[in-house]
């Protein structure tokens, strides 16, 4: 009995530590990048949509971008076709682009807005396409490789999102865009979410992600480093402590943050409510990239 009393205490403290959160927060919009295993595992996708109909009933505005990169591998394989990626993007036929469209905006999108409904969120899938949201060119490569129907967002167009928020829903973006011509570009998660962020000048932009956050040894864990400035973010590129498929991430915080985010944060989506615990207790998970210089 005393025991389950403290147990309960505890939760109430728990709410309590949230409150300047909560004042601070109220009516920021958060965009969340939602891929990786917690996209994948069944509890975990459950802990992240409980999380972001947290977030929309304590009075924040979320957003979702989400992935879909295993999916779409899985889905072409089916189909008996081989995956190719350059650098971390997938190269993108014709055929592959119809696959990616399929199954973004048609399989994953309409089941994440189905779940959210479930808990009572009233949200609405769109893809980059919907209202000219994310219009495309073509992305070549840093190498200048073309990649074919792989696309850049060069303009974001926020009235649907926008009419979206200030009606209440929670807006469930498919990284698939178009350009002028109405072709279908596949456009890759991470720079889909720094994009919408950016244009949004949201207050926050959460990647999640499958390792614990920017890590100073990647085999190491305990190294992971809780804040990080543009400027040493930059430096750890150069050095080469942030490689491999953490440079486009950082790429995309550093983006998001030049555009009007006020803070960036990479999370580790295996663990359950990450979201939560980032936003919402006195010391975080994961890493904050920001752009004041801290010691
Ligand atoms: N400094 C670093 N800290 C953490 N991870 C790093 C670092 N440098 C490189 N990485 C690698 O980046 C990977 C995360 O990128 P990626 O797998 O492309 O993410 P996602 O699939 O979530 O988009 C990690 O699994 C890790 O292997
Ligand atoms: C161009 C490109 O690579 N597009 C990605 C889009 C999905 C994505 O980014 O999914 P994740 O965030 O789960 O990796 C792809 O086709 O896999």
């Amino acid at each position: 009995m005393k025991h389950r009393m403290e147990n309960e205490i505890l939760k109430a403290e728990v709410l309590i530590e949230a409150i300047p959160y909560i004042r601070t927060f109220a009516g920021s919009i958060v965009v969340v990048k939602y891929g990786g295993s917690a996209m994948v595992d069944e509890q975990l996708k459950k802990s992240v949509i409980q999380d972001i109909a947290m977030l929309k009933y304590i009075g924040l505005k979320p957003v979702v971008v989400h992935g879909g990169g295993k999916e779409i591998t899985n889905m072409l394989d089916r189909l008996g076709k081989k995956s190719q990626f350059l650098d971390g993007l997938r190269v993108t036929d014709a055929e592959t682009a119809q696959v990616a469209e399929m199954v973004l905006s048609g399989s994953i999108s309409k089941s994440l807005v189905s779940e959210l409904e479930q808990v009572g969120i009233s949200a609405v899938g769109i893809s980059g396409k919907d209202g000219s949201t994310l219009l495309c060119s073509k992305k070549l490569d840093e190498k200048g490789r073309d990649l074919g129907y792989v696309g850049t967002v060069e303009k974001v167009d926020t009235s649907l999102l926008e009419t979206l928020l200030s009606n209440n829903f929670v807006p469930v973006v498919s990284p698939v865009g178009s350009d002028e011509e109405g072709s279908t570009y596949n456009i890759n998660a991470d720079y889909a979410a720094s994009a919408v962020a950016g244009s949004l000048s949201a207050q926050k932009l959460v990647f999640l992600t499958d390792v614990e956050g920017i890590l100073k040894d990647k085999d190491d864990p305990s190294s992971i480093i809780r804040t990080l400035s543009t400027k040493q973010a930059e430096a750890y590129i150069q050095d080469g402590t942030i490689n491999g498929g953490m440079i486009p991430k950082v790429q995309c915080c550093l983006d998001g943050l030049a555009k009007g985010v006020k803070s960036v944060h990479i999370l580790d989506g295996r663990v359950p409510h990450a979201i939560l615990l980032e936003i919402f207790t006195t010391r975080g998970i994961g890493t904050m990239v920001t752009k004041e210089e801290r010691s």
